[in-house]
């Protein structure tokens, strides 16, 4: 396996798509709290600068303690929603969460397979902060079938462990194996996160199909806010990617940022569980960029 240094700088300059701001789809559920799923996805989206967009897979009743229940809508409404919109706009990234069921998993594929070309980060969500499912069981071969369709995949530790069958890895080593042999498999590159592993350091890593990898690493923020911190990073890392085209710098943007709005997410007070973080902190001026380490 190759490493390489992760650039110190997110992508700056003027966005390469053809939109001066960056047009996301977020592809997922709806969290009513406002931390997780859709809501996060359009505030990290607006937060990395671009214009957010949301169709919604399924609704969720839940709060920063967890998901009192799932409400799945006719998946055919899922598939009208996406094709009214690639109708008529063009997509720079799309940004794929909750998927719930098999049915409405084999929507998402059936549209991109016809959608044009645009990229794709899949955030396998599989079990919320709380510990409540957000995948049925049976649905997770339907999520393994859009890794293939996918360009990058962000799995946490045990969802990276179930998409390959395997023992949940304990070691960072170990999670870059898996992540390289998940990679090597589906032709994808896999962000493997580190959120789950102890220790001060939170590193995460973007490996590529070809056993490349870039490692950006942060301090870890002490704080129960970390309610949606899968959610955010995906559909920042989406929307830093649709503007300039570089997935190790829209990584290592992506961290820098999450890091400052982890570190603020209890200012917020929102809720008595695992809060939401503060999107919008840098807007706010309520904290500098955090120094790479
Ligand atoms: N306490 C922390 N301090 C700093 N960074 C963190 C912390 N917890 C998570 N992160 C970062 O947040 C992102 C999500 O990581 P994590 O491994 O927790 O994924 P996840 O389990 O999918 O998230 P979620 O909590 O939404 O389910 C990663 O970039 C990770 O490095
Ligand atoms: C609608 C929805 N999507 C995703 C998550 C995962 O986020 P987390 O693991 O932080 O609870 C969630 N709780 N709700």
């Amino acid at each position: 396996m190759a490493h390489r240094p992760a650039p110190t700088t997110a992508a700056e300059g003027p966005p390469s798509c053809a939109s001066p701001v960056p047009r996301v789809l977020a592809v997922a559920g709806s969290d009513p709290s406002g931390g997780a799923g859709i809501q996060a996805d359009l505030k990290s989206i607006a937060a990395a600068d671009g214009y957010g967009m949301a169709a919604i897979t399924a609704l969720t009743a839940q709060n920063t303690r967890g998901v009192a229940a799932v409400h799945v809508p006719p998946p055919a409404f899922l598939a009208r929603q996406l094709d009214t919109l690639s109708e008529d706009i063009t997509l720079d990234a799309v940004k794929i969460g909750m998927l719930a069921t098999a049915d409405v998993a084999a929507v998402v594929g059936a549209w991109l397979a016809r959608a044009a070309s645009v990229p794709v980060v899949l955030d396998p969500v599989m079990v919320a902060t709380s510990g409540d499912r957000l995948l049925a069981r049976e649905a997770e071969r339907a999520v393994l079938s859009l890794l293939d369709r996918a360009d990058v995949v962000t799995p946490n530790v045990p969802e990276l462990a179930v998409l390959l069958d395997e023992p949940v890895a304990t070691t960072w080593g170990a999670v870059l194996d898996q992540a390289a042999r998940l990679a090597a498999r589906h032709g994808v590159r896999v962000v493997a996160k580190g959120g789950h592993l102890p220790g001060d350091v939170v590193p995460d890593a973007l490996v590529d199909p070809g056993g490349d990898v870039v490692e950006t690493r942060a301090r870890r923020v002490r704080t129960r806010n970390t309610h949606g911190t899968g959610c955010s990073l995906s559909s920042g890392l989406a929307t830093r990617y649709a503007g300039h085209r570089d997935w190790a710098a829209a990584l290592a943007g992506t961290k820098r940022w999450l890091s400052a709005a982890l570190a603020h997410g209890e200012d917020l007070r929102v809720g008595g569980g695992h809060g939401p973080v503060d999107h919008h902190v840098w807007q706010r001026g309520t904290a500098a960029a955090p120094a790479s380490l």
